[in-house]
């Protein structure tokens, strides 16, 4: 592609995307081998032998995918058919067609790094798909939930905050409505922190109290756009018609307490009138270990809803009723879990383009997003946002998310070099967080 910088690769020996593949991918296979191992006797029950040999079938064909990730083996097609079977396969031959060498072929190390990644929790579902009667095993279903049980102090203390910020939400003046909405936003940020594929699917729950950390968190924002957010919703809640809808789009990331904070935001978001409809779009199939399917997303609030805590109960019932009466609506579409860069999506998925073009407002959750959203690019620090979305402005959109990968543009002249010249691992941990708007000001 022509005026954008190359892509992030493992080729890059000693970067995050080598050690990615290098290490980080491989210990995700095997943890899933191991998953499926620990069910063995789950499936016996539910299928009989027919269950066991499944079992087996997935773990030979997982077991070749680690074998030709370690050996850097060449990319192959996919082969079973499912709805993306086709649109992933014509990917890589367009990422064949960039390699020059006369015999290169794609190969995990020497490929766009987001590519060979997506690609890798594709072929975990193949290999699921691929062994029928266990072809509806979540592989990460238990990871999942394990960091929402042991999140449970923080989401108790989210509801009972949320929860005590409704009852006096009527009295308080636009300063302190702003002043409650920037809260959430940054509680939704630093919930990005947890997800399971930087640790390697080990647990990384929220233990410490969210909502008191806030004000020892700022520092660590470093593009900080939240008054765009106000601005754009408040003018919109003051323009609106009666009967007419605000509607923000929230593209979600990982399931347990990353997802309860986003929840607590779309309910704010609703209970302040900022917003009339909050749309959520999740992953079709289960990906990077900790993000949201539809299944996550019941799950999740059928737990809040009956969890023996007032508050949280009373959370959960009314995420419920919201979604009954159509004020929360969850969308899930093949594109969220396809390699392309969201630049392309006009040509690869214009349905999902023109769906997003009616919202007021985009949030992209977390790191993935905003690699896809920027490309997954070497790009100079200082490169505006805009720039770099490359052509795509469906609607006001804002990436919130925390650093963990070496990519990030927008900042001020200077800003992302003295990070690299004190802590160069500053952009890898996820202890830095944006929030980067793009659309009108
Ligand atoms: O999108 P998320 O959940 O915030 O992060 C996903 C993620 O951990 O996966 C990749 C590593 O495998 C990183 O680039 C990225 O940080
Ligand atoms: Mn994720």
């Amino acid at each position: 592609m022509a005026g954008v910088p190359a892509s992030l690769s493992g080729r890059d020996v000693g970067s995050f995307a080598y050690l990615t593949v290098k290490d980080r991918i491989p210990q995700i296979l095997t943890k899933v081998i191991d998953t499926l191992h620990r069910h063995k006797s789950e499936f016996f029950e539910k299928h009989g032998e027919e269950g066991v040999e499944a079992e087996k079938k997935a773990i030979s064909l997982l077991s070749k995918l680690r074998n030709e990730l370690q050996t850097d083996k060449p990319i192959i097609p996919l082969v079973e058919k499912f709805v993306d079977t086709d649109i992933w396969n014509q990917y890589l031959e367009y990422q064949q067609s960039l390699i020059n060498e006369s015999d290169g072929k794609s190969r995990w190390f020497y490929s766009p790094w987001l590519f060979v990644e997506c690609y890798m929790y594709r072929r975990i579902h193949e290999a699921i798909i691929q062994s029928p009667p266990i072809n509806y095993f979540d592989v990460f279903k238990e990871s999942k939930e394990q960091n929402f049980y042991e999140s449970q102090e923080s989401i108790i203390a989210l509801c009972s905050h949320l929860q005590q910020l409704i009852t006096t939400i009527e009295d308080l003046d636009e300063n302190q409505l702003k002043d409650e909405f920037f809260k959430l936003l940054q509680i939704s940020l630093w919930g990005n922190k947890c997800d399971l594929s930087l640790s390697g699917g080990e647990s990384r729950s929220q233990k410490t109290d969210v909502v008191n950390s806030l004000e020892n968190l700022k520092p660590f924002i470093l593009v900080n756009d939240v008054e765009h957010l106000w601005s754009l919703l408040r003018n919109c809640k003051k323009t609106r018609e009666k009967a007419s809808v605000i509607s923000v789009y929230i593209v979600l990331d990982n399931s347990g307490f990353e997802l309860v904070t986003d929840l607590i935001l779309a309910n704010f978001l609703l209970s302040s009138k900022l917003a009339t409809e909050v749309h959520f779009y999740g992953k079709m199939i289960p990906w990077f270990v900790s993000d949201t399917t539809i299944h996550d997303f019941n799950w999740l609030i059928e737990q809040v809803k009956h969890a023996n805590h007032k508050w949280m109960s009373k959370c959960g019932a009314d995420w419920e009723d919201y979604i009954k009466m159509g004020k929360w609506v969850y969308h899930d579409h093949i594109f969220w879990t396809l390699p392309h860069e969201y630049c392309a999506m006009p040509q690869v998925a214009p349905d999902l383009y023109a769906e997003l073009q009616k919202a007021h407002l985009i949030l992209f959750k977390g790191d993935l997003n905003y690699r896809k959203l920027t490309g997954d690019r070497k790009w100079e620090f200082s490169v505006p946002f805009h720039q770099a979305l490359n052509g795509f402005h469906p609607a006001p959109l804002c990436a919130i998310r925390t650093l963990k990968a070496e990519t990030q543009v927008g900042l001020q002249p200077g800003q992302g070099e003295q990070l690299m010249a004190s802590e160069p691992s500053w952009w890898t941990t996820g202890k830095y967080g944006i929030f980067q708007y793009d659309g009108p000001l």
